[in-house]
């Protein structure tokens, strides 16, 4: 679904992206992380062709997305910090973003549902808590029913409430068979959530692996202590 070969991406000198070659399958549900300053977001920019390589390339079903837009419509993306315009209410971001988009796809409104967004809809935006702000963001990313969605720290600033109702619906999402890709630092978040890990480090893919083969190859149970486990051990590695 999403193929990544070669890329690299430079900001002036400093070498942000290096050499990634990744393969994203739908029906997966992929965990992308690493330190802050690694890459995440500004991968997933590319992806998004918010950010353009100096070189490599990116394959969406199939077509390069370079100079391309149509693929977008079938992505939901859910940014770290959603930013809208202060005095419109949720109400007018919701309708304008439907109006702009004009999608014959059912909408999605569970999200908008469960976060119980219609008592607030004349609220305006710049009066919004960090949390209220995010809902808004994950109702908007899920809404047009898109085949795959990314999600840059979907559950940060959420109550556990709230993070509970968006890890519901990201597995339901799943189970029918769209592709995740999700960044987060709350490694024991995502144990129940997904089925591939990729750890990035300094703009690298370090390993991309399946959560069970991960499991497995560690003896470990935890996501966050297998991870800890193959760092220690390549640490170990290096000082010999
Ligand atoms: N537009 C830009 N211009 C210059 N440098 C940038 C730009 N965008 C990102 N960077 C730098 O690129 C590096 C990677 O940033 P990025 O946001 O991709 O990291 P991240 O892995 O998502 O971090 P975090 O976990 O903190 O969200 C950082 O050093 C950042 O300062």
């Amino acid at each position: 679904m999403i193929e990544i070969k070669d890329l690299n991406k430079k900001f002036g000198k400093f070498e942000v992206l290096t050499n990634i070659n990744l393969s994203c399958k739908k029906g997966e549900c992929i965990a992308l992380i690493g330190p802050n300053g690694c890459g995440k977001t500004t991968l997933i920019k590319a992806v998004l062709g918010m950010v353009l390589p100096d070189t490599g390339t990116i394959h969406f079903n199939g077509n390069s997305v370079l100079g391309e837009y149509l693929y977008r419509e079938k992505i939901g993306y859910m940014p770290q910090i959603g930013r809208y315009p202060d005095n419109m209410t949720i109400g007018q971001i919701i309708e304008m973003i439907k109006k702009i988009r004009n999608s014959s796809n059912n909408l999605d409104e569970d999200l908008f549902n469960a976060f119980e967004l219609e008592k607030m809809f004349d609220k305006q935006m710049r009066t919004l808590s960090g949390g209220t702000t995010q809902k808004v963001s994950a109702v908007l990313a899920f809404l047009f029913n898109p085949d795959v969605l990314i999600l840059d720290e979907p559950t940060a600033g959420l109550d556990p409430l709230a993070a509970e109702v968006l890890k519901e619906k990201i597995i339901k999402e799943k189970e029918k068979g769209k592709l995740i890709l999700i960044t987060s630092h709350l490694l024991s978040e995502l144990d129940d959530l997904i089925t591939e890990i990729i750890f990035m480090q300094e703009g690298k893919v370090h390993f991309h692996q399946k959560v069970d083969e991960l499991k497995a190859n560690t003896g470990e149970e935890k996501i966050s202590k297998a991870i800890a486990k193959i760092l220690k051990d390549k640490k170990n590695e290096s000082n010999n």
